[in-house]
């Protein structure tokens, strides 16, 4: 994998692991605000910033649909990378099907973004980036914060309510150690023991939220918040991706009644299918982690119907 470390890009070609065998996840760089009425030097004005982002990654897919449902199409910019992510330039630009060219910054590598907001820049060249067209620089690269951003910053649906703020965060706290990263730690485990420490407690936790959608259509209740985004693009690759690539495979989701009638019920909301592209998740993973799967060959299966009826509405409205 590479990575810039001083502003030079570096093919390391190492895994993501570390002596212990377990993946460590790195903490993003660009921690910037939109802000309303513009006191953090980005306002939150339309027509001004673009995402950078790649259709495979989970954490990307959540700012796709976040800008899709509060109707941000118009006025945030979109540039997709190609799915296949090399250790010798990261993420891409390209022409394969559903990608796009960088029409920002007419760059060839996506660590160009990074270098240009900071030509000293050492880390992790990731996917979802947010691009400030104005001040030619990266506001945020951290999908969470992305998210919280769009929504509190501009006008349309809130998928953040004040009131569910505490119980969304304290649900994300765990959801995101055991379900979002745990598919990342248990496919990127080098040894036997931490890859079984990872799987079980995914699974764990996967039974718990089982549990609270048995009695709640959605994560905090019975509103759609940015708990269940959040979830969601961890879910929809979960039968496709994690179970096989990843070595995640207890289960599958669709052994658990209520997760997949509710993957089926967010999938079929208006404008989510449009934000998932099964070509380039698969691709990306089974040709990007050459470690774990050397020759690439992506699986023609599982054939999965995520159009397929759901029972919640009928479970929930009464
Ligand atoms: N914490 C970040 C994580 C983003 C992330 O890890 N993205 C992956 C793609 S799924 C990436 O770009 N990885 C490239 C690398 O680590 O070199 C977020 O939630 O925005």
């Amino acid at each position: 994998m590479g990575l810039l470390v001083n502003g030079e890009w570096v093919n390391d070609s190492q895994s993501y692991s570390n002596k212990d065998g377990k993946f460590v996840r790195t903490n993003s760089q660009f921690r910037n605000w939109i802000t309303r009425d513009g006191s953090s030097g980005f306002p939150a004005e339309h027509g001004r910033y673009h995402l950078y982002v790649s259709l495979a990654c989970p954490w990307a897919h959540r700012t796709l649909i976040m800008r899709k449902l509060k109707g941000l199409e118009n006025s945030i910019t979109v540039s997709i990378v190609d799915p296949y992510m090399s250790g010798a330039e990261g993420w891409i630009f390209s022409e394969y099907p559903g990608s796009t060219l960088d029409s920002i910054n007419e760059f060839k590598c996506l660590y160009q973004v990074y270098q240009k907001s900071n030509p000293q820049f050492t880390g992790r060249v990731t996917v979802p980036v947010l691009w400030d067209k104005a001040a030619k620089t990266i506001v945020n690269n951290e999908s969470p914060e992305i998210i919280i951003m769009l929504n509190n910053c501009f006008d349309g649906p809130d998928f953040y309510p004040e009131d569910l703020r505490e119980k969304i965060e304290e649900l994300n706290a765990w959801i995101y150690d055991k379900i979002n990263n745990g598919v990342y730690k248990s496919g990127f485990a080098s040894t036997q023991s931490a890859y079984e420490e990872a799987v079980t407690e995914l699974f764990e936790a996967l039974d718990q939220v089982e549990v609270i959608l048995d009695r709640n259509r959605f994560l905090a209740g019975d509103r759609f918040t940015t708990a269940d985004i959040r979830l969601f693009t961890t879910l929809i690759r979960f039968d496709c991706v994690y179970v096989g690539h990843f070595k995640c495979n207890l289960k599958r989701l669709v052994d658990y009644p209520n997760i997949w009638n509710y993957v089926k019920e967010i999938y079929q909301m208006e404008g989510i299918e449009e934000t998932v592209n099964m070509d380039h998740i698969k691709k990306h993973y089974y040709t990007s982690h050459t470690w774990i799967n050397p020759n690439c060959i992506v699986p023609k299966g599982p054939i999965i119907d995520f159009k397929e009826s759901h029972n919640r509405s009928l479970k929930f409205n009464h």
